[in-house]
């Protein structure tokens, strides 16, 4: 058998004349073709090897998809920390504002750490990159890398990736602390801060039934995914809350935040450029979340009739073809409706979507209409039921002898839950707060009288002028009838 073995001196030779043959056909094609052909030639047969023979495969995880946020990175991004161990090299901690400084710091992904994970039996690792972009209006590029066997690929894709999606979504539904998410225009992403409202359906003065009604109402929602997806309907539910400055409409929205443990994104129409860019913002929402846009009435473009603002576009646009430079579309309702009702509403899931406006009247009743805002909700001045929650939340108190006095006075004077809450802040001692909040109900009483008064004032003086008017317009008429009548006679 040895002797079917080729001797070294053939092997040798072997070795020498493909080398030989290798640098000649380098010189030739150096020759023969353009650097940049060759280049590339060898760049192909460089990657087809090293293909063919590593046993390596890469998944890329960008941090966008599509149009939106690539949910696999979220994914990622929040299940790795917690897998982090000894074998890596370098690791990102810090506190936010929510933290007890006390406590251990949070754990984050450090750019180029590797990160080995091992799961079913399969050797996986993680590299986190980031890509800076050329011009400062494009938002940064971040991706993971996750290198595996090759012949474990499938497994990676049917089993472990789902596993990441299911474990992120564990760690959030526990985690203590929410975001709140505003839209950065100039980095065109949402820019995500704790969220710590301490307003619950607890310390809402609200009438009892409503408060009741509305949680029912979100409990049903979130028990009724299988309903949504029956019925044909994006899992989404829409709240618009309204009613006078200070009556808790605000307050509302973080008391429902901290209920559902939903993040908020709270979206203001001036950061966004145009329908376009509208699209692609709310698209990168996640799941599991509150969009909230607040007095929406100060949209004009949103508010207004459809016809009126299809006008108005057109207007524009022909203001855009003498300026093309000088006009920006904004957003308009279509674009808002196309998002919250028509084909792009079926982007994501269990979305709650909440407008709050002081003028209702103002809005356009496509928005209003069932299906865009499910549920209408009045957010009223303060009643003796909201009096006394306040209290309790405020003062710590129950009863008092004092609360007779205020229910009466609550009832017959118009105050928002903001000045009667502002009253009981003014002293821990509940004697000297009740008393100020009646002192305050009384001169708002009488301050109220008074505008009364003046305004029953001047519509009579109105009246008399134009009584006056009129008489003296009737004698010149008579005058200049009797003139005519002499010029004529
Ligand atoms: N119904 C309420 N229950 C408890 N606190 C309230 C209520 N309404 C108002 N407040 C208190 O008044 C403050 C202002 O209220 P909030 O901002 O929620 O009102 P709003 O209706 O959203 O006002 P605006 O229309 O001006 O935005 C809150 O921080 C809260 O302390």
């Amino acid at each position: 058998m040895l002797k079917e073995l080729p001797s070294l001196s053939t092997i040798l030779s072997a070795y020498a004349s493909i080398s030989a043959m290798a640098m000649l056909i380098r010189t030739i094609l150096n020759e023969m073709l353009p650097e940049r052909m060759t280049n590339y030639i060898f760049s192909m047969i460089y990657d087809f090897t090293s293909a063919y023979f590593s046993s390596d495969f890469t998944f890329i995880i960008e941090n966008r998809w599509h149009a939106g946020d690539n949910q696999l990175f979220r994914a990622a991004e929040i299940y790795l920390p917690t897998i982090i161990g000894p074998s890596s090299d370098s690791l990102l901690v810090g506190f936010d504002e929510s933290s007890d400084p006390t406590t251990p710091p949070k754990r984050s992904i450090p750019v180029d750490c590797r990160i080995k994970d091992d799961f079913d039996g399969m050797r996986l690792e993680w590299t986190l990159s980031s890509i800076e972009p050329k011009k400062y209006y494009v938002p940064t590029k971040r991706f993971f890398s996750l290198t595996c066997n090759k012949r474990d690929r499938e497994r990676v894709e049917q089993r472990y990736f789902p596993f990441i999606n299911k474990t992120a979504q564990a760690i959030l539904s526990k985690s203590e602390s929410l975001n709140i998410y505003t839209y950065d225009q100039d980095c065109s992403m949402w820019e995500p801060a704790v969220f710590k409202h301490p307003a619950t359906f607890d310390t809402l003065a609200m009438e009892p039934d409503l408060k009741e009604f509305i949680m029912k109402d979100l409990d049903s929602f979130v028990e009724r995914k299988e309903f949504f997806e029956n019925v044909g309907r994006a899992w989404k539910r829409g709240y618009l809350l309204y009613g006078p400055p200070g009556t808790g409409k605000s307050s509302l929205v973080a008391a429902i935040a901290n209920y559902m443990r939903y993040n908020v994104y709270d979206l203001q129409f001036q950061s966004v450029r145009n329908d376009s860019d509208l699209r692609r913002v709310l698209t990168s929402t996640t799941n599991r979340s509150i969009l909230l846009i607040e007095d929406i009435d100060c949209s004009t473009k949103v508010t207004h009739d459809r016809t009126k603002v299809k006008e108005n576009c057109e207007e524009e646009e022909n203001d855009e073809l003498k300026h093309p430079y000088g006009t920006d579309p904004g957003v308009t309702l279509s674009g808002l409706l196309n998002f919250i009702d028509g084909l792009w509403s079926s982007c994501g899931n269990e979305r709650i979507i909440i407008f709050t406006t002081n003028h209702k009247e103002k809005l356009d009743p496509a928005l209003l209409r069932p299906g865009r805002m499910d549920v209408h909700i009045y957010m009223g001045y303060c009643s003796p039921a909201g009096f006394r929650k306040l209290a309790a939340s405020y003062l710590e108190l129950k009863d008092d002898k004092l609360f007779g006095r205020i229910d009466d006075m609550i009832k017959s004077v118009e105050v928002t839950p903001a000045e009667v809450a502002q009253q009981l802040m003014i002293s821990n001692e509940p004697k000297v707060a009740l008393e100020s909040l009646i002192e305050f109900l009384n001169t708002k009483k009488k301050d109220i009288e008074e505008a009364a008064v003046e305004e029953k004032e001047k519509s009579n003086n109105e009246e008399q002028e134009s009584e006056e008017k009129q008489i003296e317009r009737q004698n010149s008429e008579f005058v200049e009838s009797e003139t005519r009548c002499i010029y004529l006679t």
